[in-house]
């Protein structure tokens, strides 16, 4: 029995070098997780690394340190988390380098690990808008913004389940934004096929769980008002709204988008309201997204009137769409549900370095 486990990890296991840069965060954590009982790169320990100063929370010192739930054993010998230095990526012969790191942050490494020959998979929201309008709002200065744009034009936006084929030749990886996620998931299937009046303007209403906003307490996050509490934010102006267009193909009046902050650790839910363009039922809209999302293994498609909840995504990198018609059969409303730091961050990176590789998506995922 120990022989033949011993010979299908040989058999999987692929060599490939990774890194990840931001192991301290939440998104950071649970890629170290993920990455470390990744079936294919058992053998290959990925380069864990902290800022490149030396005042990092996460300077030289054990990854177990530093996310204790991570610890695989009571002693011995543990993966380092190292200051950042291209040299030690380079050395170390990274193949793939995931960024899950402030956005402007990851705007000024990206262009220099692309030149340096690595893969990149950047969690951030700095390479995901095409349209500089859209883009505006992250307020990015680009040392070198010619050779910053040309990086932008060949930047996939990271949805396996729309862009799979481009994301597997990509160099570099947008990975979408966690509310993003879960409501383009949810509309896209309906919105190609024509089968909501977008004239009637859509509303997307997301909550989410307090990981969203990241490890470093601001007053809106620190526990003495994001308990007992929910509370409406960005509202006409969040970050996420550009994705949604940009991903949907919509203008800026055909939808509104208003996130939440809810008093949970993680998880999120949309709710969405469209109206229906023709006479379509609930059986062609389960249809339609069960079709949609027939070679998607990580989007589970629930009956019609079965609403999913955040208690059977969260620790899953799966998104759960469910919908209910309205009785005059015009009003739709769709629930989007999946796990921020998950599908909604760090699942979503190693689904998409499935893709890259050209390994099964949902590797080292369930
Ligand atoms: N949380 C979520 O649900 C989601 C997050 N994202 C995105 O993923 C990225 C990471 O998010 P998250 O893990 O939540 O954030 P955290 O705030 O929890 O972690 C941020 C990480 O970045 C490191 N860092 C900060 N500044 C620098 C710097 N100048 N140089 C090097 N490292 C730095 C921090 O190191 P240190 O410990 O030293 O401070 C930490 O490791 C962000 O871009 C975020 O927008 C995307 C989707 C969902
Ligand atoms: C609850 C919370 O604060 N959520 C974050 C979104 C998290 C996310 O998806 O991150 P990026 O798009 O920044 O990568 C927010 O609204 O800013």
């Amino acid at each position: 029995m120990e022989q033949a486990e011993s010979k299908k990890t040989a058999t999987q296991a692929s060599g490939l070098r990774t890194a990840v840069a931001g192991v301290s965060g939440y998104a950071g954590a649970e890629l170290a997780r993920l990455l470390l009982a990744h079936p294919r790169l058992q053998g290959t320990v990925p380069t864990f690394l902290g800022r490149m100063d030396a005042n990092s929370a996460a300077g030289a010192q054990s990854l177990y340190d530093l996310h204790p739930q991570l610890a695989r054993h009571s002693g011995g010998p543990a993966p380092e988390v190292t200051p950042f230095t291209w040299e030690q990526l380079q050395d170390r012969g990274t193949e793939v380098l995931f960024l899950a790191l402030p956005h402007e942050q990851s705007r000024e490494w990206v262009p220099e690990a692309i030149a340096r020959g690595m893969r990149v998979i950047d969690l951030s929201g700095a390479w995901r808008l095409h349209d500089p309008a859209n883009a505006a709002v992250y307020k990015l200065h680009d040392a070198d913004p010619a050779a910053a744009a040309r990086l932008q034009a060949a930047a996939v936006y990271g949805c396996p389940e729309l862009h799979r084929s481009a994301i597997a030749g990509a160099s570099l990886v947008a990975n979408p934004g966690c509310y993003a996620t879960s409501i383009i998931l949810a509309l896209a299937p309906l919105i190609q096929t024509g089968m909501l009046d977008l004239d009637r303007g859509i509303i997307a209403d997301a909550k989410s769980g307090v990981s969203g906003a990241g490890k470093a307490p601001t007053p809106k996050t620190h526990f003495m008002y994001a308990a007992d509490n929910l509370s409406a934010y960005g509202v006409f102006g969040h970050r996420h709204t550009g994705e949604l267009l940009e991903q949907l193909g919509l203008q800026s009046d055909q939808i509104q988008f208003t996130p939440h902050l809810l008093p949970i650790p993680r998880g999120i839910l949309s709710t969405i309201y469209a109206r229906l363009a023709g006479n379509a039922t609930a059986v062609d809209i389960e249809r339609t997204l069960r079709s949609f999302y027939a070679d998607s293994p990580m989007v589970r498609v629930r009956r019609a009137g079965e609403l999913p909840q955040i208690l059977h995504v969260a620790h899953t990198n799966f998104c759960d769409i469910g919908f209910e018609v309205g009785p005059d059969g015009k009003r739709l409303v769709l629930v989007s549900c999946l796990d921020n730091l998950l599908k909604g961050a760090a699942g979503q990176a190693v689904q998409n370095l499935n893709v890259m590789c050209g390994w099964n998506e949902s590797e080292g995922l369930l």
